[in-house]
């Protein structure tokens, strides 16, 4: 018979007591962190996302792939609470999360953006210490008086984004302007910001877009490194060759719905997936040359703020 002194205490491994990483504490591993059941989205008439169903597990690394218009980033959305599915649900460790972006945030769930998304006039390491504040606790009134707790609060906060910088490779730029930094250094921003609010899962969509090789290359190595702290990463992206070294798993939309998912090997022999990218470019880019850059509609990097922090 079990007694209370036979308990594993709260956060170790039951089988070997070991302590837990604090992103698995209060996780069931057992079920999939991200869930779609069933998902649809409609804009009008236009059927963008139709009954999708979808999981991530911890740990793992799932690729969405499909050509142009085929619902990716309307999904991500979805997935994210930027949108509420018309039909369908999505569940973050077997709960329903409210659609309002910090709430979601706060339950671990960060998201990087297609059209890079910082705060071009603020550091590196500013931008990074705003993903942090939905993990801080000083209250607006210790925040004016700038109390103990507040000057507490921000020199961890500070230790912690110089870390992540140097997490993500760019530890030398934290007092260079966001906008002053190479597009490849501020994708890895965006990403150091992401990871400074904690999440178990993170979701990148066209991480690699504009990137050179090399910086593909050192992307990939980031995302495995990330994978191994024990996330679970989604990721969308156009260049084939990257999703099929990186991802665990590769799920192919086509006009809103499932064509074929499973392992990268399966999914890139599969024929409905080579015709589904016959003529639409991306499978066939040239690899030496970057891919295209996406620009915000005013031109720039972006002045506007996130809404994953
Ligand atoms: N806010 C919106 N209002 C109306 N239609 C939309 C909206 N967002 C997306 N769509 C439409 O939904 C479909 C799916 O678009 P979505 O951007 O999700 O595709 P995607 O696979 O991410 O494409 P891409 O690879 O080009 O980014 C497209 O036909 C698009 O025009």
């Amino acid at each position: 018979m079990s007694t209370a002194h036979d308990e594993p205490p709260p956060g170790t491994d039951p089988e070997t007591g070991e302590q837990l990483a604090p992103q698995l504490m209060g996780i069931d591993p057992d079920r999939p962190i991200l869930e779609a059941q069933d998902v649809s989205m409609r804009f009008g008439g236009l059927v963008a996302v139709d009954h999708v169903g979808f999981q991530a597990r911890l740990g793992e690394i799932v690729g969405l792939i499909g050509p142009n218009g085929a619902g990716k980033t309307t999904f991500f959305n979805c997935l994210t609470g930027l949108y509420q599915p018309t039909a369908g649900r999505v569940t973050f460790n077997g709960t329903v999360l409210p659609p309002k972006p910090r709430k979601v945030v706060q339950a671990g769930m960060a998201r990087t953006f297609q059209n890079i998304r910082l705060f071009a006039n603020m550091t590196a390491r500013e931008n990074v210490m705003v993903g942090r504040y939905c993990r801080t606790s000083a209250g607006p009134f210790t925040s004016i008086i700038r109390g103990f707790k507040y000057r507490r609060e921000e020199r961890e906060t500070e230790q912690l984004a110089d870390q992540l910088l140097d997490f993500v490779g760019i530890g030398g730029s934290g007092d260079h302007l966001a906008r002053n930094l190479s597009y490849g250094d501020q994708r890895r921003l965006e990403i150091a910001r992401a990871l400074a609010t904690e999440p178990k899962v993170l979701l990148l969509d066209e991480p690699t877009a504009g990137m050179n090789p090399q910086e593909t290359r050192q992307a990939e190595e980031l995302i495995r490194r990330i994978r191994d702290l024990g996330l679970a990463i989604v990721v969308i992206e156009h260049d084939m060759r990257f999703i099929f070294n990186l991802c665990d798993r590769v799920v192919c939309l086509v006009q809103g719905k499932i064509l074929v998912e499973g392992t990268p090997e399966v999914v890139q022999s599969d024929p409905q997936v080579i015709e589904a990218y016959i003529g639409t470019g991306p499978a066939e880019r040239d690899e030496t040359e970057p891919a295209p850059r996406r620009a915000e509609p005013d031109g720039t990097v972006g002045e506007r703020g996130t809404r994953d922090a």
